[in-house]
């Protein structure tokens, strides 16, 4: 087939791990006579620094007319002024948005090889294969009223924690399609003893379960959810969630796995171009030394093959390759080995 992929590789290491991802697609379309096109495109602080903007209009319009797009991640240290007016952040958020991607797929597989990588007990770890499904362009990140003022001679900021019914049940119905082909349950992650949204969140989810009476449903308040993440993280199968307490949760995931560098995500949304990225961010401690942990942005372009090419064979391939590498510990120093990030990519490519 032929695909158009735009590439947005960002900040930090970004870059970095994009450069890889791109190899291991290259790799893909060699081997399964594919043509993947690409296009590459600023975002974040890079395009700040060029455009005066996080992403321009022409770069989004780029995006949304490709097939797929895969991002790398924004920000660092230079643009973090708080008193800044544009931030890189920005670009991710109208790119989210532009595309409509309203449900972001971030799922957390612990393999036996990396047990000791993480800090939680490994009998804890047996087992645990679960996908948390965060709502992407809704919730506190978008919500309006939002911004800063002056109210009674005082600095004043707010932020609105909003939903729209339609908005939570799009997402929390592809949770329980996703729950059906999985271990059949779905955990709600609310604050429903004080926050309205919450409130309408755990309404719909009922009445959308009711669709779905092959899957179990659980409602659990954050809080506790934070800690049963790390107590009993196999209980799960499927989470979905609000886009902040999602964001935070899946940083906490990503510990039972062994490293930030590993999660990669898949935003989806009704049609067009679904955006791929790891959950990290642009690592600006590591940036430049060439040591992160390119998986998490290889497994995402795996899933772009998978979401929006619709290649499975090539997904599970991708996949394959990054399970051997993981295997033999061919990995970089997050994960306590000696690799580069280009070296992890060369192993799986002798591989493949
Ligand atoms: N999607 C995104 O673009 C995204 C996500 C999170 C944070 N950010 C931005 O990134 C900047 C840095 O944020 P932060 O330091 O809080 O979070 P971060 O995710 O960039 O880094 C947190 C820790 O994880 C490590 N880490 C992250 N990715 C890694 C990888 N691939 N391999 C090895 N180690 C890795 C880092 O070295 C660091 O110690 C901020 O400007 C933040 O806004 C962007
Ligand atoms: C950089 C930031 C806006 C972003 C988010 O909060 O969504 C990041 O933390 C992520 O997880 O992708
Ligand atoms: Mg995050």
């Amino acid at each position: 087939m032929q695909a158009y992929i735009a590439l947005t590789p960002g900040d930090g290491i970004g870059p970095e791990v994009v450069a890889q991802a791109q190899r291991m697609l290259d790799a893909v379309a060699a081997r399964y006579g594919h043509t993947f096109r690409y296009t590459t495109h600023l975002i974040g602080g890079c395009s700040i620094d060029q455009h005066g903007t996080a992403l321009t209009d022409e770069a989004l319009a780029a995006c949304q007319s490709a097939d797929a797009v895969l991002l790398g991640a924004v920000g660092g240290p230079k643009w973090d002024d708080p008193n800044a007016a544009v931030r890189p952040e920005q670009g991710l958020l109208k790119l989210r948005k532009g595309l409509g991607v309203f449900a972001n797929l971030r799922p957390v597989k612990v393999h036996h090889a990396l047990l000791d990588a993480s800090p939680i007990k490994p009998e804890v770890l047996k087992n645990v294969d679960m996908v948390v499904v965060r709502e992407l362009t809704g919730g506190l990140y978008f919500g309006s009223p939002k911004g800063e003022d002056v109210v009674n001679g005082q600095a004043h900021a707010v932020d609105t924690m909003e939903y729209t019914e339609s908005e939570v049940e799009r997402v929390v119905r592809l949770a329980f399609q996703m729950a059906q082909n999985r271990k059949k349950k779905v955990t709600s992650v609310d604050k429903a003893n004080v926050l309205a949204t919450s409130r309408l969140w755990r309404r719909v989810t009922n009445r959308v379960a009711a669709d779905y009476p092959d899957v179990t449903l659980e409602h659990m308040l954050v809080d506790t959810a934070s800690m049963k993440l790390i107590a009993s993280p196999a209980s799960f199968d499927v989470m979905v969630t609000e886009n902040t307490f999602g964001d935070i949760l899946t940083d906490e995931a990503s510990l039972l796995a062994g490293s930030m560098g590993l999660l990669p995500s898949a935003s989806l949304g009704e049609s067009g171009p679904g955006l791929y990225e790891p959950i990290h961010g642009s690592a600006p401690d590591i940036a430049g030394k060439g040591t992160a942990n390119p998986i998490g942005t290889i497994l995402s372009a795996a899933l772009l093959l998978r979401y929006s090419l619709k290649l499975e064979v090539e997904a599970a391939a991708l996949e394959n390759a990054v399970e051997k590498a993981i295997h033999a510990r061919a990995c970089t120093p997050d994960l306590g080995g000696k690799l580069s990030t280009s070296q992890v990519a060369d192993y799986m490519l002798e591989q493949f």
